[in-house]
């Protein structure tokens, strides 16, 4: 099975002209979950994308090792397309695997452009999609959020097993995320 690992050293974050945090550091092994937490424009996805290489550190280093699946609010599923052709679409790329259509209560809204469904409805597509990766490293981003009482139960299922498989995930959320043994990270404490 492929290794997984992030490694965080000393890291600081600038957007625009400022510095949202600094002095960061965090491990994360296989196996293991983290919460990155705190309030709106902390820099919760700020630290997300850059440990995805999506953004630049302003210093300090991030080091990852496995393949990377991030989630955040655009789904990378096309609008235009029914759900079904949309995943298929990744399925292609991604190679064959079970995304858990049943469980994740998609397997009635294939047919369904994914412009129409609803918010928690493609939050499950995103997540669908995630599990057709098959990636080691999960980077997820408000993961959580428009999802009614069963979904969040499903979510946090879902990233134990991941997690349970010797996978990572990083969770950014202001949300209460129940998974045991999760460690957490108020970025306020790093605020610059
Ligand atoms: N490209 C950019 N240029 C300048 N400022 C930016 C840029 N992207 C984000 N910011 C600012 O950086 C701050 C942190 O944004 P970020 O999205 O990382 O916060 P967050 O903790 O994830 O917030 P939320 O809980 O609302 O999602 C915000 O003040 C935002 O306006």
């Amino acid at each position: 099975m492929q290794e997984a690992s992030i490694a965080v050293k000393d890291l600081a974050c600038r957007r625009g002209d400022r510095i949202l945090f600094r002095g960061l550091t965090l491990r994360l092994n296989q196996g293991e979950a983290l919460q990155i937490a705190g309030s709106n424009g902390i820099g919760k996805s700020s630290l997300l994308r850059i440990v995805a290489g999506l953004a630049p550190a302003f210093s300090g280093s991030v080091e990852v090792c496995g393949s990377i699946g991030l989630i955040d609010e655009r789904p990378a599923l096309d609008p235009m397309q029914p759900l079904g052709k949309a995943l298929a679409f990744w399925q292609r790329i991604d190679g064959a695997a079970d995304n858990e259509l049943a469980r994740l209560g998609l397997s009635g809204l294939l047919d369904v452009p994914v412009r129409y469904l609803s918010t928690g409805q493609k939050k499950r597509a995103a997540l669908a999609r995630l599990i057709g990766q098959k990636a080691r490293v999960w980077l997820l981003d408000e993961p959580l959020n428009g999802l009614d009482v069963h979904a969040v139960e499903l979510t946090e299922r879902l990233v134990a097993e991941h997690c349970a498989e010797g996978g990572i995930a990083l969770v950014a959320s202001h949300q209460p995320f129940d998974l045991p043994g999760m460690g957490r990270l108020a970025l306020a404490e790093h605020a610059a």
